[in-house]
C-alpha cells in the first residue's frame, strides 16, 4: 500500500470503511433483525439451541488502520484481540473478533483476558458504567480484517466474503473502548429461520 493511500485512510476513515450505520436495503427482515438486535447476542443464540463457545485465538497485535477510527486510537497502536466461534447445536454459526487497547486489557477491561470459554456478554450487560455505541453492519469484502480472520479460522471452508454479513459496536467504560465485531456464518440463517417458524413467529415478532 502506498504512503499516500495509508495517509488518506488514516485521515478519512469512515469514507473507506465497509461498515454502515443503517441496514442495506437488500437484506431480508430476518437479516436486519439479527444485525441490529440490541442486548446480548449469546442470549439470542441460546433461544435457537445449545450454544458452545470455542476460543480461536487471544493475543496482542497492532490496531488495523481500517479499525482505528472505531476505537478512536492510532493505527498500529497495540491492542488485545480475542477471536471466538459460537456453535448452535454443533453448527458453527457466529464468528466474533473483539479487541481493546492493550493497556485497557490490563486495566478496566482486564476481565476480557480471563473469560476463557465464558462469553464476553457475561461482563458487558450488567454494569451501568458500560455504554454501547450504535451498531454498524456490512457485507464483508476480501480485504476486511474480519474476513481475514475468518479465512484463518475456516481455511478452505471459508465462504466467499460476499456471503458473510457482520455487525460491530463499541462498548465504552470510562473512556476505554472494547470493540465487538460479529460475523454470521451462512449456516446460521437456516437455523434462525427454522426457529422462528417452529415458534410460529412472524418476522416482525422475532
Ligand atoms: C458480546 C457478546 O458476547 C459474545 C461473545 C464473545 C466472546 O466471548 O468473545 C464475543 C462476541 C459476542 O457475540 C454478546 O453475547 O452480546
Amino acid at each position: 500500500m502506498t504512503l499516500a493511500i495509508m495517509w488518506f485512510m488514516e485521515l478519512f476513515p469512515p469514507y473507506y470503511s465497509d461498515w454502515l450505520a443503517s441496514p442495506l436495503p437488500s437484506l431480508s427482515q430476518q437479516q436486519k433483525y439479527w444485525l441490529f438486535r440490541p442486548g446480548a447476542l449469546t442470549a439470542g443464540l441460546r433461544r435457537l439451541g445449545d450454544v458452545q463457545l470455542r476460543v480461536v485465538s487471544e493475543h496482542a497485535q497492532g490496531l488495523h488502520p481500517a479499525e482505528a477510527w472505531m476505537l478512536k486510537r492510532k493505527p498500529r497502536s497495540p491492542v488485545w484481540l480475542r477471536e471466538i466461534v459460537m456453535s448452535i447445536n454443533g453448527t458453527g454459526s457466529v464468528f466474533a473478533r473483539s479487541f481493546t487497547p492493550l493497556t485497557a486489557s490490563h486495566g478496566l477491561w482486564q476481565g476480557m483476558r480471563r473469560l476463557r470459554t465464558r462469553p464476553l456478554a457475561d461482563m458487558l450487560y450488567h454494569n451501568p458504567q458500560i455504554t454501547r455505541s450504535d451498531f454498524f453492519a456490512c457485507r464483508l469484502s476480501d480485504q476486511h480484517p474480519l474476513y481475514r480472520s475468518a479465512q484463518r479460522l475456516l481455511g478452505r471452508q471459508c465462504p466467499p466474503a460476499r456471503c458473510l454479513l457482520a455487525r460491530c459496536s463499541v462498548f465504552w467504560r470510562h473512556g476505554q473502548p472494547l470493540l465487538v465485531a460479529e460475523c454470521f456464518l451462512p449456516e446460521f440463517w437456516p437455523l434462525a429461520a427454522k426457529s422462528a417458524y417452529d415458534r410460529g413467529l412472524r418476522l416482525k415478532e422475532l
